[in-house]
């Protein structure tokens, strides 16, 4: 039986990781050392709930929504296709996307290289529009390399609020620079975090049996 391919689209946790400006940076302190005469090595971590690859929760733009404790799993696995959205100014618009016919998930590549040591504010945000019409066409998960589908100075979190009105479901700062465009195997479970606004994931896409 040979191995499907797995290519792991999720961010690596570490000290320096890019976060939000203003939000919690990524710590990791061990506690207990064997060097220290510990039967085992252990750590502590600190963390905002949105370091690198992870899953909105819908608390994250509804004060009453539903926390990452809670979610309903099955939007994180399933088919999902990829789509290239690189070159595209301003935000993903619905003319910018191709025939998209039975997708549940779709997945936006907006980076050449994705920026792994700096923070990037420039990214390619998805226009609310499209969020609907990605739901009017029935997908129930949207993904993005990008670290929000709005831009960084909203203030409006249009297209999370769209995301919201369609009960749809959010994964950002994926990696999806070794992925070509099409269909895949999405895996990518939230941690589950009893009053989280979002959960972290470890994502990966697999070829479909
Ligand atoms: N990944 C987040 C980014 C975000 O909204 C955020 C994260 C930390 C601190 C502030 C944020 N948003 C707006 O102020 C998002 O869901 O878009
Ligand atoms: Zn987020
Ligand atoms: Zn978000």
């Amino acid at each position: 039986m040979s191995q499907r391919r797995i290519w792991d689209i999720s961010q690596t946790l570490r000290p320096d990781l890019p976060v939000w400006p203003g939000d919690t940076a990524f710590g990791f302190e061990r506690t207990w050392r064997m060097e220290d005469g510990s039967p085992v090595n252990v750590a502590r971590m600190t963390m905002s709930t949105h370091s690198g690859t992870h899953a909105d929760a819908p608390l994250h733009y509804a004060a009453d929504g539903s926390d990452a404790g809670d979610m309903d799993l099955s939007p994180y696995l399933g088919e999902c296709l990829v789509v290239d959205a690189r070159g595209v100014s301003n935000a993903i618009d619905i003319g910018d996307l191709p025939h998209i016919d039975s997708a549940d998930r779709v997945l936006f590549r907006t980076w050449d290289t994705f920026p792994h040591g700096t923070w990037r504010s420039d990214w390619l945000p998805i226009a609310p529009e499209t969020v609907e019409w990605l739901a009017l066409q029935g997908v129930r998960l949207i993904g993005t390399d990008a670290p929000s589908v709005d831009p960084e100075e909203s203030k409006t979190m249009a297209a999370h609020l769209a995301v919201l009105e369609h009960d749809l479901r959010i994964l950002e700062g994926l990696v999806l620079d070794d992925v070509p465009e099409g269909r895949y195997e999405l895996t990518a479970l939230p941690l589950k975090i009893a009053g989280g606004d979002a959960g972290l994931c470890r994502a990966i896409l697999r070829e479909l049996p």
